[in-house]
């Protein structure tokens, strides 16, 4: 699946996907799409009006007859058509801006939204692949304005090409000349913008994983998780310089490309001015024959820079379409892997009356993009109402273990049951319900302390005696009723009135997590490592208790924690090296009994 990921991830074109963002942008903002469609046609026209009253109002000041006593009023007359023209013009933009403004918002809270389900809604193994981040990195930046900026710069491309037609239309009218000698000289412009927009856009592809990498260092050097071993080590200095190298690296291989593109574009432009030159002289030539009138000069002295600035946001118009092409199709690439993931799906209901055993049978599993297995053919049972300890040296798989459980990796080979069926029949979120873990990376919440408890399971109605009975039972209690909020304190130090505690802290508020859900089969990995030996040992002497009747995997290199399990497996180097109670493994001359058979001060 990873391999497919890659392969779409490598087929990123430039081509423009102007379909697929049009219909998201209609799906996110309907309305307000058909209003800007209504008002840019009435800026044109209310433009193309202002401009051509200009020139009519010329024409009769240079033909005026001045014996005529109405002329004055009538001058006047066409003065005030032309402001009235002149000022809707000016309103129609005003209310064109507003409603682009706010249908900008709209979109963005859209595609924001839609990112974060795609996101939530991936397989864990996505995040293992760095195509995955470079897209997602890349679909973040897109995300907040980006889809909504190729649709409003859609709208002012075909708004600019009706007033070209128009203004075109005004030149051909005083001398047909004009136009292809005007669209020669100013055309290269156009052609270097959109060249020069793809190169940019393939040069960003290609750069994607550095200004990732630049990215992750500046994250480094700020964020309040490093900042301790930062100072300490030293780091700072060593790590600022290797960002540094890499902007400079950035910056100086998109140096080439800007100096091209700066000197191709003062090519171009200079040819567009002398263009400008050569239609003036002609009409002035023309205005001295009797040719072309004053009025025809003032025309075109109005309409050439217009025509210019339109011809010039016509370009740039097509180049950020280029431009931000690579973004959107970001976007679509990370919406449409949730639509490959999850079709065709067919799940059965959750056992009820063959109850909730969970099996591995002869496991194994690789991680994307490892060459070794992590675990080679494990086979356990963790009985319903059980409790069962994992125990193994350092990167022995016990981690990996939990997460084939909790189903956020499948196996390779062999397979995974409760209650006799495949867990890969189930709803996943259906099945996760049954799962409470406590992970040895738990996540600190920045909320409340009552929230940070009710996350393990949001959909239970709000009830503070459940929190109090969970934070109890975890031992985080004692700490959190002396908060001058209790339960509704905010935690962490990231927002206002936040109050930061201890990790073993934290970490009893995880395990309150952990029990505050109706899940049946707790999974405890390393769950205590931060708790102190008085408190480790309360809770796992009345473990049984706590849990009341539920399953329970318990994974600690404590013999405190594990010596109360039913049953107990040891894992090295991937495989089931052991199994039995505790005494039978002290018993035997195995890894079991060399870790646990000396009392250690913390067991
Ligand atoms: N995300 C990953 N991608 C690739 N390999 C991984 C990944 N996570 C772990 N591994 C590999 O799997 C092995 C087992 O890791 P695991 O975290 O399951 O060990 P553990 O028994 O829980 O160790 P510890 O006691 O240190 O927590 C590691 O040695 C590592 O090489």
């Amino acid at each position: 699946m990873i391999n497919i990921f890659t392969e779409k991830v490598k087929k990123i074109t430039t081509n423009l996907n102007l379909k697929k963002t049009i219909l998201l942008v209609l799906n996110a903002s309907k309305g307000w799409l058909i209003l800007s469609v209504v008002m840019i046609l009435a800026e044109t026209i209310l433009f193309l009006g202002s401009i051509y009253a200009l020139k009519i109002l010329v024409d009769k000041i240079s033909h005026i007859n001045f014996s005529d006593k109405n002329s004055e009023s009538e001058i006047i007359k066409y003065v005030i058509f032309a402001a009235a023209l002149a000022i809707g013009y000016a309103v129609a933009r005003a209310i064109s801006a507003y409603i682009i403004e706010v249908q900008a918002t709209k979109v963005a809270h859209h595609i924001d939204e839609k990112i974060h389900l795609t996101a939530i809604s991936l397989e864990l193994s996505y995040f293992e692949s760095p195509d995955y981040y470079d897209v997602l990195s890349r679909a973040k930046e897109a995300g907040s304005d980006r889809p909504n900026l190729v649709i409003t710069t859609m709208l002012e491309i075909a708004k600019n090409i009706l007033n070209l037609a128009a203004v075109g239309s005004l030149i051909f009218t005083i001398n047909w000349i004009l136009l292809p000698l005007l669209i020669a000289f100013v055309l290269p412009t156009l052609f270097v913008r959109i060249y020069f927009a793809n190169k940019q856009n393939l040069w960003r592809i290609k750069h994607t994983p550095l200004e990732r990498k630049s990215a992750y260092l500046s994250n480094l050097l700020t964020a309040d998780v490093s900042a301790k071993e930062i100072r300490v080590f030293g780091l700072g200095e060593y790590l600022n310089n290797l960002y540094k190298k890499i902007r400079v690296e950035v910056f100086e291989r998109n140096l080439n490309l800007s100096y091209k593109r700066t000197l191709s574009e003062v090519l171009t432009t200079s040819l567009a001015s002398m263009g400008f030159f050569a239609c003036i002289g002609y009409i002035a030539v023309g205005t001295v024959r009797g040719t072309t009138s004053v009025g025809d000069i003032v025309l075109f002295l109005v309409i050439f820079p217009q025509s210019f600035t339109i011809i010039q946001n016509i370009s740039s118009g097509i180049s950020i379409l280029y431009h931000n092409n690579i973004f959107i199709n970001s976007i679509f690439e990370l919406f449409d892997l949730k639509i490959e993931e999850k079709a065709d799906e067919k799940y059965i209901d959750l056992p009820k009356d063959q109850g909730i055993t969970l099996e591995l049978k002869n496991v194994s599993f690789t991680y994307p993009h490892a060459i070794n297995p992590t675990l080679k053919n494990i086979s356990i049972t963790i009985p319903e109402g059980k409790i069962i300890a994992i125990v193994g040296l350092n990167g022995a798989g016990k981690s990996t273990l939990i997460k084939l459980l909790c189903k956020l990796y499948k196996p390779n080979q062999g397979e995974i049951t409760m209650g006799g069926t495949n867990i890969n029949s189930f709803n996943e979120l259906e099945y996760r319900s049954q799962i409470s873990p406590v992970f040895q990376d738990f996540s600190k919440y920045n909320v409340t302390a009552e929230d940070n408890i009710r996350f393990g399971d949001i959909s239970k109605p709000y009830s503070e005696d459940d929190i109090i009975d969970a934070s109890k039972k975890s031992g985080a209690h004692a700490f959190v009723e002396k908060f001058p909020h209790q339960y509704k304190t905010m935690m962490g130090r990231l927002f206002e009135d936040g109050h930061e505690v201890s990790i073993g802290q934290w970490q009893k508020l995880a395990i309150a997590r952990a029990l505050f859900s109706s899940a049946r089969i707790l999974i405890f990995d390393e769950a205590t490592s931060a708790l102190d030996a008085v408190a480790e040992k309360e809770l796992y002497d009345s473990f049984r208790k706590r849990i009341s009747n539920r399953s329970a995997v318990i994974i600690s290199h404590r013999h405190s924690a594990i010596k109360h399990a039913d049953y107990i497996y040891v894992l090295s180097g991937g495989t089931i090296l052991q199994h039995g109670t505790d005494e039978e493994l002290l018993n035997m001359d195995g890894d079991y009994a060399k870790l646990f058979k000396t009392p250690n001060p913390s067991s």
